[in-house]
């Protein structure tokens, strides 16, 4: 199979690198695109280095294209590389909430991938990493209301964001003077409840990512999704605390052993050990750290949880390589 990443250079596709080393797709030639400055940079991938190139204007030779440097050039792109017998499986929200386009988690939904027409949407870094340890709580007693609050990475924003807190950081300490770039305020020391553009409702177009993402990836419009979405000064990996009213009640315990079997979830729940989600443990994890389950106080019979999970794996990179590892397995690629 010949695969190709677009935006091989940033944050998510250093992580696609990786994961597709030890990925079980038989990959006969990668090829790595960027923008055209950082042509001729050398990336390692399974003890060779390859060589990545400036994007061309058309199609590009591959059968998947994993694209991940961004909306406006998936937009523009995606229609040529597919018009050119590629599928493409991207990173960006450009198609994410076009019907026709199938929006993944293989754990929850991995069979809509197959009703591809050309391209594939991976979802938005939260929305993922939530739906995977609310979606079997979901199919068992039936979300009826599900509010997030979160504490999200400066890597969320691309390598641009893990510089500005590592540099911030540094001026920070040495008492120099900067102005904030990558992010609206301070993020050094300080958190910023505001991630992407403002709408006109009031809240963020991330919160209203996981609103509408989270209602598609389950195949249920009823979900009742509220999300408070926050930046926090840590270099990788998204918490997320969650509460859920439920329609059949479930008890704690109930939900750690539905958990504990459920696929991409690392239980992590041992509060007399210390022992609980958080960016440190779960980053560089495939799964999702899922911990904190304890009765609500404000819901009959429902659920409060935290979870961690690594928002350029499971949140991008690992999610887009397990849409095209399904796919193939179920024979729907060369
Ligand atoms: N970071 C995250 O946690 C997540 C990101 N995503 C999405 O993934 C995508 C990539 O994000 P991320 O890796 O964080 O971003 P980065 O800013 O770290 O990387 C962007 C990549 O796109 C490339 N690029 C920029 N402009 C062009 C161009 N004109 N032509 C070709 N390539 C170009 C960059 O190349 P160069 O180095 O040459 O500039 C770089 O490889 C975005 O759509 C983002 O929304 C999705 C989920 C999570
Ligand atoms: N918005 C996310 C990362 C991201 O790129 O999301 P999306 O793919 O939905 O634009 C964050 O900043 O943490």
């Amino acid at each position: 199979m010949k695969l190709a990443i677009v935006g091989a250079t940033g944050a998510v596709g250093h992580e696609l690198l990786k994961v597709l080393e030890g990925s079980r797709l038989p990959i006969d030639e990668l090829q790595l695109y960027a923008s055209p400055r950082s042509a001729g940079t050398q990336l390692p991938f399974r003890g060779e280095n390859l060589t990545v190139q400036a994007m061309p204007e058309g199609a590009i030779p591959a059968d998947v294209i994993l694209a991940s440097a961004g909306g406006s050039i998936s937009l523009e792109m995606a229609p040529k590389w597919v018009a050119g017998g590629s599928v493409v499986i991207d990173n960006s929200s450009a198609f994410r909430y076009d019907p026709s386009v199938p929006l993944v988690v293989p754990e929850v939904n991995g069979a809509v991938a197959l009703e591809h027409q050309g391209i594939i949407a991976n979802p938005n870094c939260t929305t993922a990493i939530a739906a995977v340890a609310v979606y079997p709580i979901h199919q068992r007693y039936g979300v009826r209301r599900m509010i997030v609050s979160t504490y999200q990475a400066t890597s969320g924003a691309g390598q641009k964001g893990i510089e500005e807190l590592q540099e911030q950081t540094r001026q920070e300490l040495a008492g120099e003077s900067y102005t904030p770039a990558a992010f609206a305020h301070p993020i050094a020391f300080n958190v910023i409840p505001h991630i992407d553009a403002f709408q006109d409702n009031g809240y963020t177009k991330e919160e209203m990512k996981v609103v509408w993402e989270t209602r598609k990836i389950f195949g249920d419009e009823s979900l009742q999704v509220s999300c408070t979405a926050v930046r926090i000064p840590t270099f990788r990996t998204h918490a997320e605390a969650i509460t859920l009213e439920l329609e059949r009640p479930a008890t704690p315990q109930e939900v750690r052993e539905l958990l504990s079997g459920a696929a991409g979830v690392e239980v992590r729940d041992d509060v007399t050990e210390k022992v609980y989600p958080m960016p440190l443990t779960a980053t560089g994890k495939y799964d999702v750290e899922v911990g904190r389950i304890r009765q609500s106080l404000v819901f009959d019979g429902g659920i409060e949880l935290f979870v961690a999970g690594d928002q350029l794996l499971k949140g991008a990179a690992l999610n887009a390589v397990q849409i095209a590892e399904y796919l193939y397995e179920q024979g729907a690629l060369k």
